[in-house]
């Protein structure tokens, strides 16, 4: 079994707006999202959503996706978001022992084959998170704002989501305390955690939709048709 949580808890500060509402060729970013999650072979999921936001949502996810999405409340953090929605998550039968796939809300171009990737790769060696090689100069900086280093980049890779764990990992990380609510991705609890963590190279765009030169982009790629990477078959959603 493989289930998923689409986080969508953001505030979007650094976009002006909460951009996993805004419409991307008509529909909210989040619903991109999340179909292509189900499209790569995720079964049901919870998306995470701001608390003061459950009701309005609640209204517009029934009843397509009634069986097969949820809504969580979100956190501070998006690690704290994550928790709750995977917490919601390992309630249902057989989750513990399947894998749960974290994604955000703000990248809703990932390509469903990508997401298939991901899966088969967790499947194969425990856990795995889309990532892709730096293509940059990568510098480090000092306090002033000045270069300290340049960084071989070879072994420099961006991680991006979803990023797929057992379900018995995660309960063990959050029954523990071992879960870090300041950290920016999942991957991040798991190495600390001596976990092997696989990355799987991105094929597809999967840009993190952030500012308002992102937002212009995105609304650009989804209006000439380019987000519709074709999926493994059919959807069963419903667009509401
Ligand atoms: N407390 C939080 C913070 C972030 N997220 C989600 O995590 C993803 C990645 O976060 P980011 O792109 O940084 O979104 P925002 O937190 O909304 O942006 P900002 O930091 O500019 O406010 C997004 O889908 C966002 O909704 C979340 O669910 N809960
Ligand atoms: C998880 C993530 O998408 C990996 O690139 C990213 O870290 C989330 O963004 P945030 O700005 O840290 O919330």
């Amino acid at each position: 079994m493989v289930v998923g949580v689409v986080v969508a808890a953001g505030q979007g500060s650094r976009m002006g707006f909460r951009k996993q509402y805004g419409r991307l060729a008509g529909r909210p970013m989040w619903r991109w999202s999340v179909e292509a999650l189900f499209r790569g072979g995720v079964e049901r999921a919870v998306l995470v959503v701001p608390q003061d936001d459950l009701a309005a949502l609640a209204a517009e996810v029934a009843p397509g996706w009634r069986d097969r999405l949820s809504l969580v409340a979100g956190g501070p953090t998006r690690a704290c978001s994550v928790a709750n929605g995977v917490r919601a998550l390992l309630s249902l039968p057989g989750a513990v022992d399947g894998w749960i796939a974290v994604h955000d809300a703000a990248r809703p171009f990932v390509s469903p084959d990508d997401v298939a990737r991901v899966i088969a790769a967790a499947r194969a060696h425990g856990g795995a998170i889309l990532a892709e090689p730096c293509v940059d100069t990568m510098k480090r900086a000092n306090d002033e704002g000045w270069i300290a280093e340049t960084l071989p980049r070879a072994s420099l890779w961006r991680a991006q989501t979803p990023q797929v764990f057992p379900g018995r990992w995660f309960q063990a990380a959050l029954d523990s305390g071992a879960w870090d609510e300041m950290a920016t991705d999942e991957a991040a609890v798991f190495e600390r955690l001596g976990y092997p963590v696989r990355l799987v190279q991105a094929t597809g765009v999967n840009v993190k939709v952030t500012t308002p030169a992102d937002w212009a982009w995105a609304t650009w790629w989804a209006e000439q048709g380019r987000g519709e990477t074709p999926g493994r078959g059919e959807s069963s959603c419903v667009w509401v």
